[in-house]
């Protein structure tokens, strides 16, 4: 039995090993997506070799892009790792796997070793890891339920006949040995800002049928209670949540069903509502459907999004002049359900876009009291963050800062759509480049071509460009000719220091008088109006189920000598008749000729015999009430019983 062990190299281009190596190890930004976040986590807590030492000097600590970081630099090079005579990979600097193979058998074990001990780790490969107390490190090891079911799966590599590195968990037999497949950014590293969910109100209680049976009152009447109504689904707006996360693990909301009627005129308890907390700025659609339901702005708006079902009657209710006996009681009305699509978007008036590590989240921390994660490395900031700045008593604005951009975002790529999406709602746009990067100029080409693809009404939108890391002399010595060459294309633009609050207070004016502009030149204008009503959802639930019976369609298949019914009107009235009583079928009977069924299906020239279906129920039709069966759709001797009317 053949074990090799090895490791692999994440960064496999010179620019990333840099990065690896003036950074601190961080498994969430691990950025090749080979390597899942449960996996990250084991892989990090075991060292099969020295992790090497760091290098001599790499200049500046800030980590600077002249140009946006191409995906390439996120993917796991393969024909690297697979031509190296060695038997070991370097899988990072202190993430390292032992991968044994067994031969013979063809058995592929993957060796996952998991020592306890992480601070071992951190020590040896020479970082102090802070990032394990962090948002991130929480991701990976405080909620690991956070991953979807594929981030769970058991990772395994083999080496195939061309002696490449594959993972097998992401071939499924018949394409192994292909390429594998790429795959954006971790689980970790997505934007919790789309979310599918299932929504059903409660279904309302049966009526239940009871007499009134008492000492000293004789022929006490009918005393069957009503049902209670099924509880409704809210949609309420929670000023607390920032993103849709919770639904990444909890999908499908129930409302209470409306207990059952009793006897003595008991009626059924509500069913308990359910009350679904979103995000601000999430924008409501029913799932596959491009039109907007529902935006849900501002914390603490609730809308009533389905109504629960009607209980039942008792036969209480049924009471009349001349049917003062009645044996029937109705179902409860069935709950209203639907699968939402969430998307977050954020309300923020202006939009911090730029490369990664340009100083976005630097620049939001020292304009708002907003404290977003900063730190020298790329994709710090994951989640969009929010900040207010407030001007004076009567003016503020919302700054939303970004995550960096990637080469192809436009594509998806990265956090790509993730985002991006984010910046629609912006009113203006700053642009903060990095300075101190060797072309800055081209990053920010790079970033304007990025969002242009994304989107021209993005690209479109007013911007200004602030010049980062002035205090930096490689920025200060790039300022002259960069601010030349911009002014030259009539762009505006400022210079300042994020981190020595140096010039921030131009930019951040600058931006709010182009708000301001964009406000004025924007009213009068009527743009799409969401709707202001936030129930008219439920309103076009309860519409529907007040829609008549005697508005339907009838087809016919003359293959099996069937007639269909349609109408919702109909169909509900079928759900709601609970078939054990006698009375409900008679009643049945006379809805149908009431409403005109049985009329318009003579008309259609129905036969003898044949099937009748309305909504769930199935019948046989019969000329005459002599020859009635199972069902009758002609009267039969309930035309003295004057039925309540139907609701
Ligand atoms: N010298 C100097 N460094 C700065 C300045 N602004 C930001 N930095 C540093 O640049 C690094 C990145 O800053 P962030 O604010 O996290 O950058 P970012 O654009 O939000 O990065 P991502 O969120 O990863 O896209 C940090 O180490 C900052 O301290 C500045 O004006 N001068
Ligand atoms: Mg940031």
């Amino acid at each position: 039995m053949a074990s090799i062990s090895i490791s692999a190299s994440f960064f496999s281009r010179p620019q990333a090993q840099a990065r690896s190596k003036t950074q601190k190890p961080s498994p969430q930004k691990n950025p090749n997506p080979k390597f899942k976040s449960k996996k990250v986590t084991k892989f990090k807590s075991f060292s099969l070799s020295p992790p090497p030492s760091p290098p001599p000097s790499l200049g500046a600590q800030a980590t600077t892009y002249t140009r946006l970081p191409p995906k390439e630099d996120f993917d796991f090079d393969f024909e690297a790792s697979s031509s190296s005579e060695s038997d070991e990979i370097k899988l990072s600097d202190s993430d390292i796997a032992k991968i044994t193979f067994n031969d013979a058998s063809s058995e592929i074990e993957a060796e996952m070793l998991n020592t306890d001990d992480d601070d071992e780790v951190n020590e040896s490969s020479g970082f102090e890891d802070e990032s394990h107390n962090g948002k991130i490190a929480d991701f990976y090891n405080g909620d690991e339920s956070l991953d979807s079911e594929e981030d769970n799966e058991e990772e395994v590599y083999y080496y195939d006949s061309d002696g490449k590195l594959v993972n097998l968990s992401e071939n499924d037999g018949d394409d192994m040995g292909l390429e594998v497949k790429e795959k954006g950014v971790p689980a970790v590293m997505r934007c919790f800002d789309r979310a599918k969910i299932y929504l059903k109100a409660g279904d309302g209680g049966n009526g239940v049928v009871a007499f009134r049976r008492e000492k000293y009152v004789p022929l006490g009447g009918p005393s069957g209670g009503d049902g209670g109504r099924g509880g409704n689904v809210y949609l309420e707006v929670d000023g607390a949540m920032n993103s849709l996360l919770p639904f990444r693990n909890c999908v499908h909301f129930r409302a209470g069903r409306g207990a059952h009627g009793q006897g003595r005129m008991m009626c059924g308890r509500k069913g308990e509502d359910v009350v679904v907390k979103v995000a601000p700025g999430t924008v409501v659609r029913e799932a596959g459907s491009e039109e907007v339901l529902l935006e849900l702005l501002h914390p603490g708006q609730r809308a009533l999004l389905l109504p629960g079902g009607r209980g039942g009657r008792g036969n209480a209710s049924f009471k009349s002049g001349n049917n003062k006996v009645p044996k029937i009681a109705e179902n409860g009305e069935e709950g209203p359900e639907m699968w939402l699509e969430l998307e977050l978007k954020l309300v923020a008036d202006v939009g911090i876009v730029g490369a990664p590590n340009a100083g976005k989240s630097t620049l939001l921390s020292v304009i708002s009291a907003a404290q977003p994660a900063i730190a020298n490395y790329p994709f710090t900031t994951l989640l969009p963050n929010l900040g207010v700045i407030s001007f004076d008593y009567d003016s503020s604005m919302v700054v939303a800062d970004l995550p960096g951009l990637l080469e192809g975002a436009h594509t998806g790529f990265g956090l790509g759509h993730e985002f991006l999406r984010h910046t629609e709602r912006c009113s203006a746009l700053v642009h903060v480049v990095d300075g101190s990067g060797q072309q800055p100029e081209l990053e920010f080409d790079a970033v304007r071509l990025e969002l242009e693809m994304f989107s021209p009404e993005l690209a479109q939108k007013p911007y200004i460009v602030a010049y980062n890391k002035m205090d930096l002399p490689e920025a200060y010595e790039n300022w002259q000719s960069f601010r030349e060459k911009l002014q030259g294309r009539g762009i505006e633009i400022f210079c300042m220091s994020a981190v020595k609050q140096e010039g921030t207070h131009e930019v951040i004016s600058a931006a709010y008088r182009l708000l301001q502009k964009n406000k004025e030149s924007n009213e009068g204008f009527e743009g799409f109006q969401y709707p202001v009503d936030l129930n008219h959802v439920a309103d076009m639930v309860n519409k529907q189920r007040s829609s008549s019976i005697s508005e339907f369609e009838i087809t016919h298949d003359s293959s099996c000598n069937t007639w269909h019914v349609f109408g919702a009107g109909l169909q509900r009235f079928v759900q709601m008749t609970n078939w054990r009583y006698l009375d409900s079928e008679k009643r049945f009977q006379h809805v149908l000729e009431a409403c005109g069924v049985n009329r318009s299906l003579m008309k259609l020239g129905v036969k003898e015999g044949d099937t009748v279906i309305v909504g769930e129920m199935e019948m046989v039709w019969h000329d005459s009430a002599e020859n009635s069966g199972t069902a009758n759709m002609k009267k039969r001797s309930t035309e003295s019983i004057k039925w309540p009317q139907w609701k």
